[in-house]
């Protein structure tokens, strides 16, 4: 539909931004037929577009306008003002679109946590059957079970008939999968159990966001919106910016009663009779709400933009899941990305087998993943209470369960990954495809460590009023004494990780005669604690999870929304995205998005329950 042709139209609820959340509660408030549904999303629509489809091709995405916000953070004091280039997704879809398609869970201690930080409905057991609702599993084939090592799935626990399809390659294994299994056994780490349980520890391959029906990226466009589109009730513009949200400032609170969007050079005025509903990411809902006059007085006035609802802790309580890689030389004979970048038959042999049969290496993610605790990591001796000081940015309240998260046995502080590649991050602050898409040549493979409960908490805020000049995104990666000290312990167990069980034997014995393994060229030799630091300081990276910045919690407590998602102040509008997790969770953090979006949709519908509605309410259409 034409931008044009919505001018002073009005719909129950505008969604902006179509992204991963956005497309959810528009597949599922349209299934009310009294309900009219407006999206409006910033990029386009690029379903059927190879290098979003094919699961292989996803690092091609990363810093192309067409795909890619491509943001930038401010420069980290912490790490000799270094810049983090920091992806997000530009197009229906949004972030689903561009990410790595891996599917983990949270655990069940970080949704208790939620639900005790004071909001009611948000625990464990509250969110399980969203989990379910979600998901389309698919068994793996016996080969894949072998290969893989998939036993620990629980195909009880897990959803068949969802949206989000999700599966294991078919073929194409790589050595590092193979052994990943082994290698958890050789480190004498627990044994996995489904994520879906709740609690879970130790390396497994994990399922991947791949429809095996056609061997393409499963993502909010593909699964959401294709079961709604056909709806007469929903409308969906692309290419059309949200610039702000227009306000009724004449009942006892400001009321969201439409947006105002730029397509193109015109602006257009759309109203909505119920509500708003903010769905533009960890990033951009902060940076709509302070345009819209929702935000810190001091920065709101400071850019002209009149103040509607005061609240200081919008933009606040970003947090981050810090991640450090380290590479090593891979041994001839073994298969690595290299070899595809290296050789143009190969290449094309790969890309021909996956057009042919959505098979081969073009058809895969990454699968390699784990978690572990403290004591499976970190060596003895560390006073870890005394590195919980208090700082100004993370709440005291925040801080005490860090500490009892990161002292439970049964809970991860590592999510260790790994991947037949090199990484070079000396290109973390241009592009996170060309970090991985490297020049240097020989053959490596990579494994970080991600901590999954940091201590740092950063802000995003407007730099102007102008929807197009991005935000300000300060991390304040390392800013918390604990994250650097964490990090560096795990960066000596990678090395551990290395020269122990399956994994040695494909990798490169160190020419100095160390007993180490063989770094790739760029990552310097580090065997001491302090030398780990320098290294965390160097080669830390974003595992692509903020969230918190428009949090749910208690108003005085750092809130920006309500346990319903409703912004406090305000009437007639919502934030449902990654920005509403309070605090960050387990894991690769989409499936948590997900089941966000699909309890938002049934809180919404909800509220709207008793009322009759008569479907002319939106003349949208
Ligand atoms: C590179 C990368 C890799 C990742 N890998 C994984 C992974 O493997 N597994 C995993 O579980 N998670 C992964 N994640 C995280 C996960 O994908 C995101 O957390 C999740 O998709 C965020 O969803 P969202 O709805 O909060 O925001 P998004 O999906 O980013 O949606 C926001 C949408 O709003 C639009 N928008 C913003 N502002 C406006 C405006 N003013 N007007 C109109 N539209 C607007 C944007 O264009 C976008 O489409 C990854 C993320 C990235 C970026």
């Amino acid at each position: 539909m034409a931008a044009s042709d919505l001018s002073n139209k009005s719909f129950d609820f505008i969604i902006a931004g179509g992204g991963t959340a956005g497309l959810v509660l528009a597949s599922r408030l349209t299934e009310n037929p009294d309900f009219t549904v407006l999206v409006v999303e910033a990029g386009s629509d690029r379903r059927g577009d190879p290098l979003v489809s094919t699961p292989g091709a996803f690092l091609q995405l990363y810093s192309n306008d067409k795909y890619d916000w491509d943001f930038k953070t401010t420069s980290q004091k912490s790490e000799d003002g270094a810049v983090h280039a920091w992806p997000r997704g530009k197009g229906l879809g949004g972030s689903s679109m561009i990410n790595f398609l891996m599917y983990s869970h949270c655990s069940k201690s970080d949704l208790d946590i939620w639900r005790d930080l004071g909001n009611p409905g948000w625990g464990w057991d509250d969110i399980i059957p969203y989990f379910q609702r979600i998901e389309r599993m698919h068994l793996p084939s016996d080969p894949t079970r072998t290969a893989l090592s998939t036993e620990y799935i629980q195909p009880s626990l897990r959803g068949t008939s969802g949206m989000i399809h999700t599966s294991w390659q078919s073929d194409a294994f790589n050595w590092a999968q193979e052994a990943w299994a082994k290698q958890s056994k050789a480190m004498g780490y627990p044994t996995s159990t489904d994520p879906r349980t709740g609690t879970s520890l130790g390396l497994f391959n994990q399922l991947t966001c791949v429809d095996p029906s056609d061997g393409t990226r499963s993502y909010a466009a593909t699964t959401y919106l294709k079961a709604a589109e056909g709806r007469p009730n929903l409308k969906v513009v692309t290419e059309s910016v949200v610039r702000k949200i227009l306000w009724d400032t004449t009942g006892a609170n400001p009321r969201a009663v439409g947006v105002e969007m730029e397509t193109g050079g015109s602006t257009t005025q759309i109203k909505a009779s119920k509500e708003v509903l903010i769905c533009g990411g960890v990033i951009q809902s902060p940076q709509l709400l302070e345009l819209s006059g929702v935000g810190q007085r001091s920065l709101l006035e400071k850019h002209n933009i009149p103040v509607i609802v005061e609240n200081e802790s919008v933009g606040e309580n970003l947090q981050e899941h810090p991640m450090v890689v380290l590479s090593w030389a891979v041994k001839p004979g073994h298969s690595t990305a290299e070899h595809l970048r290296d050789d143009p038959s190969l290449l094309n042999q790969a890309m021909s087998l996956y057009a042919a049969s959505h098979s081969g290496p073009m058809a895969a993610a990454t699968t390699t993943t784990g978690f572990l605790d403290l004591n499976s990591v970190t060596q003895p001796g560390t006073d870890w209470t005394s590195l919980a000081t208090p700082d100004t940015h993370l709440p005291p309240r925040q801080l005490d369960l860090l500490m009892t998260q990161l002292q439970d046995k049964k809970e991860a502080v590592y999510q260790v990954s790994g991947m037949p590649s090199g990484a070079t991050v000396s290109q973390r602050g241009t592009s996170n495809g060309a970090m991985f898409f490297h020049s240097v040549p020989g053959n490596y493979f990579s494994m970080s460590a991600g901590l999954m409960h940091a201590f740092s908490r950063g802000s995003v805020h407007i730099k102007s009023a102008n929807v197009r000049e991005y935000p300000e995104i300060d991390p304040r990666y390392l800013s918390h004494p604990m994250d650097l000290e964490l990090l560096a312990h795990g960066m000596l167990h990678l090395k551990r990780i290395v020269r122990t069980g399956p994994l040695a034997e494909f990798l490169e014995d160190a020419r100095d005669g160390s007993g180490e393994k063989e770094f790739m060229p760029g990552v310097a030799s580090f065997n001491t604690l302090a030398e780990a630091r320098e290294v965390v300081k160097e080669r830390q990276i974003t595992m692509y999870h903020p969230t918190g910045t428009c949090a749910m919690l208690p108003r005085e407590e750092g809130g920006v929304v309500d346990s319903q998602l409703r912004v406090y102040g305000a009437e007639g509008l919502r934030v449902v995205d990654a920005s509403v997790f309070p605090m960050n969770v387990q894991g690769n953090i989409m499936s948590l998005v997900y089941a966000v979006a699909e309890k938002a949709s049934d809180v919404i519908k909800g509220a709207y329950a008793g009322e009759k509605t008569n479907g002319v309410n939106g003349t949208g259409h």
